[in-house]
């Protein structure tokens, strides 16, 4: 398979050699500056870039039918306009705000806790995540799925807010920076009385990784907008 890698920083460079490995070929490595491309060299494409470039570098790979995978965080507003174009382009389109199957699964039992605490007033959910020093986006991507996963499988919240909450259906997320951590989630729900935890710690960005390219292979000769759940026969 012949990809485009849009991005190549910490997850482009680690994508890269993953994906040799597994026998692919890399036929292009855009990064910033790099406007002057044929990306329809490419059977698909893989973006991690940045929050700012990621939804040019999608509609490029739609509007030239290349199936696009993109684990770039902190680009949302523009996801349903990503959605209508694949659409309207019979293109195959792939987000995922974390690639790792560690995550997916822990994805599912974060829905299913949520599910469990949903008729239990007297615990209050928190989640905190601890990422590197030099991510550009607060809360990760990975938080923000969490915290859906717990508003729509538990009555006590309809929103999220980056650090205290100020309302009680509000999930507060905490967000930390540390030298070189590549990626901690917890969730907490709190009582009086005791505390359940679940965590996910990525040990490096080998699990990102390995999920992005087998998400690209996934996706090649395939029409519609997707995800990880789809990808991994999970959920
Ligand atoms: N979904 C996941 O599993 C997952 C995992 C890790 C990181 N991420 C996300 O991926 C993104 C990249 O992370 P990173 O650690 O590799 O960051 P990074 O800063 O190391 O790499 C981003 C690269 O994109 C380049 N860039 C800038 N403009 C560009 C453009 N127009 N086209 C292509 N490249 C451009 C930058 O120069 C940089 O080299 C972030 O949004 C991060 O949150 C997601
Ligand atoms: O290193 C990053 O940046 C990461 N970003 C994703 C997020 O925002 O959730 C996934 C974890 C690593």
């Amino acid at each position: 398979m012949k990809i485009a890698l849009l991005g190549y920083g910490r997850m482009g460079q680690t994508i890269e050699k993953i994906a040799i490995s597994r026998g692919h070929d890399v036929v292009l490595k855009i990064d910033k500056d790099d406007n002057d491309y044929d990306i329809t060299l490419a059977d698909v494409a893989i973006d991690f870039s940045l929050p700012s470039a990621a939804f040019g570098n999608i509609t490029n790979c739609l509007n030239n039918n290349v199936p696009v995978v993109s684990g770039t965080t902190g680009w949302l507003d523009n996801y349903d306009k990503a959605v209508a174009l694949c659409k309207e382009k019979n293109g195959g389109f792939i987000y995922a705000s974390n690639f790792s199957l560690g995550v997916n699964i822990f994805f599912e039992l974060n829905k299913t806790l949520a599910k469990m605490m949903s008729n239990l007033n007297q615990y209050n959910v928190t989640m905190e995540e601890i990422h590197h020093t030099k991510k550009l986006d607060a809360p990760s991507g990975t938080a923000i799925t969490l915290a859906e996963g717990v508003i729509d499988n538990n009555n006590n919240y309809d929103d999220w807010k980056l650090d205290e909450s100020d309302k009680s259906t509000r999930i507060p997320i905490v967000a930390k920076r540390i030298e070189d951590v590549p990626g901690t989630h917890t969730v907490n729900y709190e009582s009086e009385v005791d505390s359940i935890n679940i965590e996910h710690v990525a040990h490096n960005r080998q699990g990102f990784a390995l999920g992005a390219v087998v998400a690209a292979e996934w996706l090649v000769g395939k029409a519609g907008v997707f995800s990880m759940n789809d990808v991994l026969n999970i959920g």
